[in-house]
């Protein structure tokens, strides 16, 4: 159900590059726009994926998920604190959650998501964050805890390393910066999908 690329993107002009070299399940994350540009960045992301069979994950904007018709949103710790999980399970959105520690894992399992994601894994440079890199080893123990729900690893995630999370037993490997800040994002979406298709 979930793909072990994960590319997250921060507007709809990067899904419609990436979603026709390959990419079969992304992530829009837009941060700092009015809700007239974030409505009209999902519907443009959401004909772009649907027009290749792929799956578009909403980041943060719930309503606007299910306003578009959309079928995934991703909500963090502070993004559930508001968010009205039995409303998005009522238009039948599937949910991704953003887990670091103990509690999060907890109050995340709670919402019954359809996929967990743990991070940073590695150190970022796209946001401060408070909790020092997960390590491999969580990764790991974070998949018998959650028993058969999917394992979404993030942060600061390469190619090689993507391998080495699938290898721990992670089912799909997030990135962003590997493939947005790169010289050739087309061919390093190439690299990443060879790599995490024969990973997993
Ligand atoms: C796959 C995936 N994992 C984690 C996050 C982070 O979500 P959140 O903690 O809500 O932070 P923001 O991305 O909203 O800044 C994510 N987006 N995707
Ligand atoms: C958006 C995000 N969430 C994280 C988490 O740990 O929840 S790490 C992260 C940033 C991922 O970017 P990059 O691949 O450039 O490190
Ligand atoms: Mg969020």
């Amino acid at each position: 159900m979930i793909d072990p690329f994960y590319p997250v993107v921060p507007d709809a002009g990067w899904v419609a590059r990436l979603v026709p070299a390959g990419a079969r399940f992304i992530q829009l994350r837009i941060k700092d726009q009015p809700e007239d540009e974030l409505r009209r960045q999902v519907r443009e992301a959401k004909a772009v994926c649907e027009a290749h069979g792929a799956d578009l994950i909403v980041n943060d904007y719930w309503r606007i998920a299910i306003d578009e018709k959309c079928r995934w949103v991703h909500l963090g710790q502070e993004d559930l604190v508001d968010a009205d999980v039995r409303a998005i399970r009522r238009a039948g959105l599937l949910l991704g959650v953003s887990t670091h520690d103990h509690a999060e894992l907890e109050k995340g399992l709670a919402a019954d998501p359809d996929y967990v994601a743990l991070g940073p894994i590695y150190p970022t440079l796209l946001k401060k964050m408070p909790w020092a890199p997960q390590g491999l080893e969580r990764i790991a123990e974070w998949k018998k805890m959650i028993g058969n729900k999917p394992l979404v690893a993030i942060g600061g995630l390469t190619v090689e390393r993507a391998r080495l999370c699938l290898a721990a037993g992670a089912d799909s490997a997030a990135v962003v910066g590997d493939i947005v800040n790169h010289a050739d994002p087309l061919g390093q979406t190439r690299a990443w999908i060879a790599a995490t298709r024969v990973a997993a």
